[in-house]
């Protein structure tokens, strides 16, 4: 039975959060269909991708407060604050020693409760933080003011959108695609992984390991330049005397930057659309074509400048790591009848750039 890896790596993505933020589990990997955290979130991120009708005529905006999407992810939003106000209870309840679960699990929410405690933070502050912790991967156009020495959070949704998908899952299914695409690769990839691990005691791939894997790097490396997860950036020309290819751009005009095809260009890379891990292997090609760039701009997958993404070292650390643990140790296969060239490579763009065929594969252990 294949497994749709999408859907396996976005669970495991919200554990990772939820881990951070409160010590739980809050996806079930072996359980199949809805899950019932997923359940509280995406209802408010496809309200949040619809329209308004105040966002054409402002004045209408209390009629959509009464009866828009508006109102809707109001009572989507109560669900949830509900969720992480019972977390908050039960944590509680275990540090007064009246409850189930640890005293102290040193997360997020420990540090919230110890701000609570001294009166810095109130109930209502820690929830909301929670709320943005769990959306921020989710969430693109976003921004998060620091007030009172503490995070009191806002989202500020622009005219645009919401991704209502998250831009980790994406990449890790676009370097899925392209090894079994490639099968001479993944072997690389697992050979890399088994050689690294083989020197250590654990049979998880670790952090620690990640220093250690090169071509794994090249491999998230290559996928990113092929497939970028935002691979449109909007950007509001802030200066006089602009000029692009030659024409001048005036003051406060948009204009929009293709990470996509900035990855493709032929006067760049030899063979653009090829997958080619390797060639950020050569000597020299690390330096010149690391994620903060150097003076030139031919490769910037996480953006540049004040708004570059602030969730690329994380990012940097997560998409590797989990990459590798899906391969190491497990042997993917493609679906019966399905040879590597049959992967349907083609995207789509929505909110972030997916495959527009979902990946699926069958994990058969090795061990
Ligand atoms: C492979 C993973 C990721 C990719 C390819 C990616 C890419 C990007 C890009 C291209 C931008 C626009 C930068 C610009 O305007 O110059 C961006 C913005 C942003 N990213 Fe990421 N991102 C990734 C993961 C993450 C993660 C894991 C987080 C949070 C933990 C995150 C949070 C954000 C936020 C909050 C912004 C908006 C920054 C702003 O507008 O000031 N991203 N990302």
């Amino acid at each position: 039975m294949p497994v749709i890896i999408r859907e396996a790596v976005n669970r495991t993505v919200l554990n990772v959060i939820s881990n951070i933020l409160f010590s739980e589990d809050v996806a079930d990997l072996s359980a199949p269909g809805a899950q019932p955290f997923r359940g509280l979130i995406v209802p408010v991120l496809e309200e949040w991708s619809k329209s308004n009708v105040s966002d054409a005529f402002p004045f209408l905006a209390p009629i959509d407060h009464l009866f828009g999407s508006r109102r809707r992810i109001s009572i989507h939003l109560a669900k949830l604050f509900n969720f992480f106000d019972q977390e908050i209870v039960q944590r509680r309840l275990a540090r007064n020693g009246t409850g189930t679960g640890s005293k102290k699990n040193n997360d997020v929410l420990d540090i919230l409760l110890e701000r609570h405690a001294m009166s810095k933070l109130t109930r209502q502050e820690i929830i909301t933080f929670l709320t943005v912790c769990t959306f921020i991967e989710y969430l693109f156009c976003l921004q998060i003011l620091y007030v009172c020495g503490m995070f009191i959070c806002f989202i500020s949704v622009q005219d645009m959108f919401i991704a209502a998908s998250d831009t980790s899952t994406v990449t890790v299914q676009w370097a899925m695609a392209q090894l079994l695409r490639h099968p001479e690769k993944m072997d690389k990839v697992r050979n890399e992984l088994a050689t690294c691990l083989a020197a250590g005691s654990s049979d998880f791939v670790r952090e620690s390991d990640l220093d250690n894997l090169p071509y794994l790097h090249a491999v998230v490396k290559e996928t990113l330049r092929l497939h970028p997860a935002v691979p449109l950036i909007p950007r509001e020309v802030a200066t006089n005397g602009v000029s692009l290819g030659g024409f001048p751009i005036p003051i406060g005009m948009g204009v929009v930057v293709n990470l996509w095809a900035i990855g493709r260009d032929p006067m760049v890379w030899p063979q653009p659309n090829k997958f080619v891990p390797e060639r950020f292997l050569a000597a020299g090609a690390d330096e010149a074509v690391h994620f903060q760039g150097k003076d030139d701009y031919t490769y910037r997958p996480f953006g540049a400048g004040r708004r570059v993404c602030p969730g690329m070292d994380y990012a940097l650390r997560s998409v590797p790591l989990l990459l590798a643990s899906l391969v190491h140790k497990t042997e993917w296969r493609l679906p019966d009848g399905m040879a590597p060239e049959d992967i349907d490579l083609n995207d789509c763009y929505g909110t972030v750039l997916n495959l527009a065929t979902p990946l699926g594969a069958v994990p058969v252990s090795t061990v």
